[in-house]
């Protein structure tokens, strides 16, 4: 996460969602995909200031991996087919911002709104933009939907099976939202401060995001609520029960339903960011009988570093699968240390487009033959893979190299191969600029 100093950073090159969808949103089509016979838009209130954070730059701003968090909420809509359009509600100083998030990280349809000074203003805003209204009474090209779903841009992970629940229960019941089970007891107070009387927790539920909404519940909720609601309300279902009569069906979502709200919540994303983008890579062997014994080695390896490697000769016919849903590869070289063979997979990398909105990590692993047996391989010169990655890096490609030796000596080998296996997992794990171009001895 870049905080430099009490700043986020958003303006860090894009990086794009993490989520195994093609990048710039088009998505394949995934087993559980549904199909929804009315149409859904989404509002995104992103119109807050994080005061919480304790940041300067509001907190759906902070980038992770060079990426703000607001773009991640959005692909988590932008890749369900059934979802027709998304309005994210930002401060009107940070429209322009907005826009070139949208632009930079190629999100489709999406539409910036301005927010208000409160929540339930900004919800308000995205609400009537959606039929057409806009708060200066521009008209907006309206895509009613039947059912709005509603959700904090802070919430970035949320899955399309909860959406398509929500979605569903809202259609049926008019509202439906969100809920977790209480972490800590709800007290109330008196006003001298002590303890007046405490609830039963197991009967109360926090209430999360996403919600749903029929259009006209909505709309209406927000018609009638009085100037109370819109500046201190934190409630749209309430709103739907007061203002609609319609009690929202409450569905218990799975706990990365949870708010980004303090700094200790930024690194939290994070740190689930880059979890996420760690479970796996796709080694490429050549084909060679050396680099297909290392590379079944490092499989081993790697499994109880809980990191699962697919083993490949190249990326051609159907291994090209993997350019298109792997984030991080392994080019195995034995005793050669030319890199042409990095370069080509950097080359095919860039013409799958994968690199553009998302920092992918490339390791060149080279075997060189020590003992008698083997013919010694040439040691790679350092300043060449420097130059490689150096300019890798430019294409958001994270380049690292790792040299080990081959061993007569089973237990010496062993021991590299972990070695390799646990300087692979940290490279993807921490995806670091600062190790780009190294020459790691394993
Ligand atoms: N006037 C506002 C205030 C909040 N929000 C949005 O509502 C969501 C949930 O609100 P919260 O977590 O309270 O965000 P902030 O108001 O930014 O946080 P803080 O209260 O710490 O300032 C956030 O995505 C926030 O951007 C909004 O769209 N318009
Ligand atoms: O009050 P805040 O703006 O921090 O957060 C909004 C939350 O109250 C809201 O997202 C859920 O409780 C569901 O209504």
């Amino acid at each position: 996460m870049n905080m430099e100093g009490d700043n986020c950073d958003p303006d860090r090159p894009a990086h794009p969602g993490i989520f195994p969808a093609g990048e710039g949103g088009q998505s394949y089509h995934q087993p559980w995909e549904r199909s929804v016979d009315f149409p859904v838009s989404v509002v995104l209130p992103a119109g807050g200031t994080g005061e919480r954070t304790g940041l300067q730059t509001p907190k759906q701003f902070c980038s992770f991996l060079g990426r703000p968090l607001i773009s991640y909420t959005i692909q988590s809509f932008e890749r369900v087919s059934w979802i027709q359009s998304i309005v994210v509600v930002v401060a009107k100083e940070n429209m322009d911002l907005m826009t070139d998030i949208i632009q930079r990280f190629q999100h489709r349809k999406v539409r910036v709104v301005p927010g208000g000074s409160t929540r339930h203003r900004s919800i308000c805003n995205g609400v009537l933009a959606l039929g057409g209204q806009g708060e200066e009474q521009e008209r907006l090209p309206a895509d009613k939907p039947k059912v709005v779903i509603i959700h904090d841009a802070v919430r970035p992970f949320v899955e399309e099976d909860f959406l398509y629940k929500i979605a569903m229960a809202a259609k049926e019941q008019g509202a439906a939202g969100a809920i977790r089970p209480l972490v800590s007891t709800v007290i109330a107070t008196t006003s001298e401060g002590y303890l007046d009387h405490s609830l039963e927790r197991a009967r109360y539920r926090a209430s999360e995001m996403p919600q749903g909404f029929t259009y006209d519940v909505i709309y209406q909720a927000y018609q009638r609520c009085t100037e109370s609601d819109f500046d201190f309300g934190t409630e749209c279902l309430h709103l739907a029960l007061q203002y609609c009569g319609t009690n929202a069906k409450l569905i218990e979502g799975p706990p990365t339903l949870w708010k980004v709200t303090y700094k200790r919540d930024l690194a939290a994303a994070e740190s689930i960011i880059k979890e996420t983008l760690s479970r796996s890579a796709c080694v490429i062997t050549g084909g060679s009988a050396g680099a297909v014994t290392l590379a079944d080695a490092l499989q081993k390896a790697a499994g109880a570093l809980d990191m699962e490697l697919d083993v490949v000769p190249d990326l051609k016919g159907d291994n090209g699968r993997y350019l298109l849903k792997e984030w991080n590869f392994i080019q195995v070289s034995v005793n050669h240390s030319s890199l042409s063979e990095v370069e080509s997979m950097l080359k095919d990398l860039e013409a799958a487009s994968r690199a553009l909105l998302h920092p992918l990590v490339v390791i060149w692993v080279h075997l060189s033959g020590s003992d008698e047996l083997s013919v010694s391989g040439e040691t790679p010169e350092p300043a060449a893979i420097a130059d490689v990655a150096s300019a890798a890096k430019l294409r958001n490609i994270l380049l690292y190299g790792i040299q080990l030796h081959q061993s007569k000596d089973t237990e010496r080998w062993e021991r590299s191969v972990l070695r390799v296996a646990e300087i692979t997992s940290a490279l993807i794990r921490e995806r670091s600029p600062a190790l780009v171009g190294q020459l790691l001895q394993a």
